[in-house]
């Protein structure tokens, strides 16, 4: 099996003693890349902390690499499967480098502070995400968009064939929301993400899974699965498909039509 290898059977995901989604089997293709779409409350962050092995599964199973995420030892899983969160907590004090360093915890023992495989990982991730001169900054220094880059930089650190990313893009300018995509792209690893812009979703990844009702309601291609009728059912808003004058791919055109 090769390596980011993500799946998962009839599972579960319950949050706060609550089933928030039920009978989802997916299988994503390693290297692929999978957004996860649906309103607010839908049930992406569980869906992705389920996957990453941070909650129980409610029923069912999640596998990596074909092993039960939820039977494996913290350290081995860390070096699997790597979370990024929406808007994490900032360990006080931290400088740039300090903060992406802590992708290699799972490598070293536990007093080491790292060897030069560890520092070339740090700066390799730091120049991925456009921040290589931000290294010995405080990171109460840097933008909320800064900040999004230098915990996607840990994640990318951590060196796993399997990056969950929670909301990546938010919080980054338009030109930093793309390079950011193609740089998460360029790492080839297995990627699951949850994202609100369905204009991304469509553009930037393999596939997306629309989570509606407590379901995975449709997986697929973008412009198979984002049709004008599921973006109405699903959003309740008015789309359309059309297809961009130069590269001849799709896109959605949003309308509020109430
Ligand atoms: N700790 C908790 N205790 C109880 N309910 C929770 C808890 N965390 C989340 N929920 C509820 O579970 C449901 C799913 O939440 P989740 O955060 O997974 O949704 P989401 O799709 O990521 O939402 P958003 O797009 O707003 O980030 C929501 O109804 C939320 O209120």
């Amino acid at each position: 099996m090769s390596a980011g290898a993500l799946c998962t059977r009839d599972l579960s995901c319950a949050v706060g003693g609550r089933t928030v989604l039920s009978h989802v089997s997916l299988d994503v293709e390693p290297g692929s890349m999978l957004a996860v779409v649906g309103v607010n409350g839908s049930g992406k962050s569980t869906l992705l902390r389920t996957l990453s092995g941070l909650l129980p599964a409610a029923g069912g199973q999640v596998e990596v690499d074909g092993l039960d995420v939820h039977l494996l030892a913290a350290r081995d899983r860390a070096r699997r499967i790597a979370f990024v969160d929406q808007d994490p907590a900032l360990p006080a004090d931290l400088l740039v480098g300090e903060l992406v360093g802590l992708g290699r915890t799972p490598y070293r023992s536990p007093w080491s502070s790292g060897g030069p495989d560890d520092r070339d990982a740090v700066r390799e991730a730091l120049h991925h995400v456009d921040l290589m001169d931000a290294e010995h900054r405080s990171c109460a220094t840097l933008s909320g968009g800064e900040m999004r880059r230098a915990w996607l930089a840990r994640g990318i650190a951590q060196d796993t064939g399997v990056l969950v990313l929670d909301e990546p893009t938010n919080h980054l300018d338009v030109r930093h929301q793309l390079d950011l995509l193609r740089t998460v792209r360029a790492l080839g690893r297995t990627t699951v993400a949850a994202v609100h812009d369905l204009g991304l979703a469509l553009a930037c990844f393999d596939r997306v899974l629309v989570l509606h009702d407590g379901r995975a309601h449709a997986v697929g291609p973008g412009a198979h699965v984002l049709t004008p009728d599921l973006v109405a059912e699903v959003f309740g808003v008015a789309a359309a498909h059309v297809t961009h004058p130069v590269t001849g791919r799709t896109h959605l055109l949003l309308e509020d039509l109430t």
